[in-house]
């Protein structure tokens, strides 16, 4: 059936997609305008505390037990609207922009670039730096790399860091997917260790969360946050056009660790369906800092990106002097260059344990 007819989630895809979707929003599960009265959730209570994570010198984390939901008709969906601080998105977005995608990480770029060891976005940034080309691959090595030549030419020239950093999609953290075998390749990259700590300490704050009365009602995450460990993860780049088709993530060898999944940036529509396409998936809002864990039988879901909103980001991100006189902006001043980037971009960093 689901070859010849839409599916439910195609449907929605289509409903979301960009340029028509002004009032469609109304029936979007959208906790920071809404929550209470949003049928689609029911609200929850942490069992365990959000501890900030010892190796980070700031605070992470506004609240230790922040409002959290999980959705009705998608048990083990688990929403904490943005727990963090101002200070730690920054943080966050300067560790997805210019710590992650470096080798050994890989990016979608690098089967036609030589990935520049200081990331694109340092490059981009360094007036110094950001006029001279990234050295495209050689021709064979384009012939040899495992992917399809795209049609236009301008992969096989060099690129100035400033037009690649715009084509940079993905990079993948700690174990790398390779996208030939389907499988992960093992002992390649450690996973960033910041970002491991902080993932820690959401797998443990979820662990068993009870019913916002205290009662102990099903809520679909039954894994002991404890046993967690960021081994594989992605960085997500969406520019205002970017989506994300729906899929399954289900490389990993065990699913019942939650998938963990932060959002920096822009808004977008995330919609989460079932165990196939034709269950109609519920469109939720993600905002800037929105931690969402998909645990148990959702964590099978499907799920998808198709649309990102424009002019959504906030202002302690999109102000060209955020941050003066805090931790990370006395580690790193040029926060306009970051600000100018996330006026425009999404940035979507999950971790998963795959063992
Ligand atoms: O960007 C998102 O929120 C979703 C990303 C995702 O589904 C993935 O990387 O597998
Ligand atoms: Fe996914």
């Amino acid at each position: 059936m689901t070859h010849l007819t839409q599916t439910a989630f195609r449907k929605a895809e289509k409903k979301y997609k960009r340029g028509q979707l002004a009032h469609d929003l109304d029936n979007a599960v959208d906790l920071a305008n809404k929550p209470a009265v949003n049928q689609a959730v029911r609200a929850i209570r942490l069992a365990h505390d959000l501890e900030d994570p010892a190796t980070v010198p700031f605070r992470l984390f506004t609240h230790k037990r922040p409002p959290a939901y999980v959705l009705r008709d998608h048990p083990g969906l688990l929403l904490i609207p943005n727990p963090f601080t101002d200070e730690a998105q920054r943080w966050l977005a300067r560790k997805c922009l210019c710590d992650c995608p470096r080798p050994p990480n890989r990016t979608n770029l690098d089967a036609f670039f030589d990935t520049p060891p200081e990331s694109l976005f340092a490059l981009a940034s360094d007036a110094t730096t950001c006029s001279q080309p990234i050295s495209n691959r050689a021709e064979k090595d384009i012939l040899m790399a495992d992917v399809t030549l795209p049609k236009d030419r301008v992969y096989t020239q060099p690129g100035l860091p400033a037009a690649l950093l715009e084509r940079q999609r993905w990079c993948t953290l700690g174990m790398q997917y390779n996208w030939t075998t389907k499988e992960y390749d093992r002992g390649t990259s450690p996973f960033d260790q910041d970002i491991d700590c902080l993932m820690r300490a959401i797998a443990i704050a979820i662990t068993r969360p009870e019913g916002s009365a205290g009662d102990s009602v099903d809520t679909g995450n039954e894994y002991d946050g404890n046993s967690f460990a960021s081994e594989a993860g992605i960085v997500n780049y969406y520019d205002e056009r970017a989506t994300m088709a729906g899929h399954v993530d289900k490389t990993e060898e065990k699913m019942d660790a939650p998938l963990i999944s932060l959002s920096i940036g822009l808004s977008c529509v995330f919609l989460i369906g079932g165990m196939t396409r034709d269950t109609e998936p519920t469109p939720i809002v993600l905002r800037s800092g929105d931690v969402l864990a998909m645990c148990g039988e959702s964590r099978m879901a499907y799920h998808g990106v198709p649309v990102v909103l424009d002019g959504t980001t906030p202002e302690f991100l999109n102000n060209p002097s955020a941050g003066t006189g805090d931790v990370v902006a006395a580690t790193y001043p040029e926060w306009h260059h970051f600000a100018g980037y996330l006026t425009h971009h999404r940035i979507n960093c999950n971790a998963r344990k795959c063992s």
